[in-house]
């Protein structure tokens, strides 16, 4: 092949794989969401040059109690917390599903959705990789989606955890370029700004009559005291 036709050929290919979008899906009970999910979301947005983040709160979580607020109350606490950012969107499918909130599901509806024009960064916390073994299908979740594990403060990677060992000896990738490179089937590791939030926390301090104060948007806080929230 004459030289000039493969550089043409290789620039179209690199053309078309870049124009997909890609889309962050940080799902979460977000029972209130906090600054640990937001700042999460703005630093991989950054480092991965995510189109848009989708924040998709569940419905009714699979492995753990059930939240507090209702699925409305949670989804116009997210509305008010990303309302400033336009690459932050608000996706209710789960809380639209009938039964737990698979994220299997999340992704195989957005994959019609989308039919072929993103693709998808799963966004979690370490603390929800370690226990993605035990996730409806998790064996199915790369042939949708990559993942991209931020670091928490207080979750580390089990030592000696063979599910875990093969899963990412499998398929991490340890640059940007090479998870680029594929369409989906990677995990990507990334250290973020350690923020010790949690709606754990927070909940507490509300029930116990601590303020909660500078870990959460003060349009949230102020939704939360409206409602009387957590009391
Ligand atoms: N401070 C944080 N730093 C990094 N990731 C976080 C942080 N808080 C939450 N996440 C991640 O955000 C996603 C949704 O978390 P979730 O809504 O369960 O918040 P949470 O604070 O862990 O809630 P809870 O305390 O009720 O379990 C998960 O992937 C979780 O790992
Ligand atoms: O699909 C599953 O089986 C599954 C099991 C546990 C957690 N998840 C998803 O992981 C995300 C974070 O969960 P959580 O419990 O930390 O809020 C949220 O979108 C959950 O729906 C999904």
């Amino acid at each position: 092949m004459p030289s000039y036709l493969h550089f043409t050929s290789m620039t179209l290919g690199d053309k078309s794989a870049r124009s997909l979008s890609r889309i962050g899906i940080m799902g979460g009970t977000f029972d209130p969401i906090h600054f640990g999910h937001l700042r999460m979301a703005q630093e991989l947005a950054t480092v991965l040059d995510l189109a848009e983040v989708r924040f998709i709160p569940s419905a009714t979580p699979p492995h753990r109690d059930q939240p507090i607020t209702s699925a409305r109350q949670r989804a116009e606490m997210v509305t008010l917390a990303i309302a400033d950012n336009p690459v932050f969107k608000l996706d209710t499918r789960e809380l639209e599903r009938e039964g737990y909130s698979y994220t299997i599901d999340t992704l195989q509806s957005l994959h019609e959705e989308l039919q072929g024009q993103a693709r998808l960064y799963l966004l979690m916390g370490l603390d929800a990789f370690v226990g993605i073994a035990s996730w409806h299908r998790w064996q199915e979740l790369l042939q949708l989606t990559h993942i991209v594990v931020a670091t928490r403060p207080g979750a580390t990677l089990p030592a000696g955890n063979p599910i875990l060992d093969e899963f990412l000896q499998t398929h991490q990738v340890s640059s940007l370029q090479q998870l680029h490179a594929q369409a989906q089937n990677g995990i990507y590791m990334h250290g973020i700004t350690a923020l010790d939030i949690s709606a754990t926390h927070i909940r507490h301090q509300l029930h116990t009559g601590q303020s909660p104060r500078y870990q959460l948007p003060q349009c949230v806080l102020a939704y939360i005291e409206q409602y009387s929230l957590y009391r």
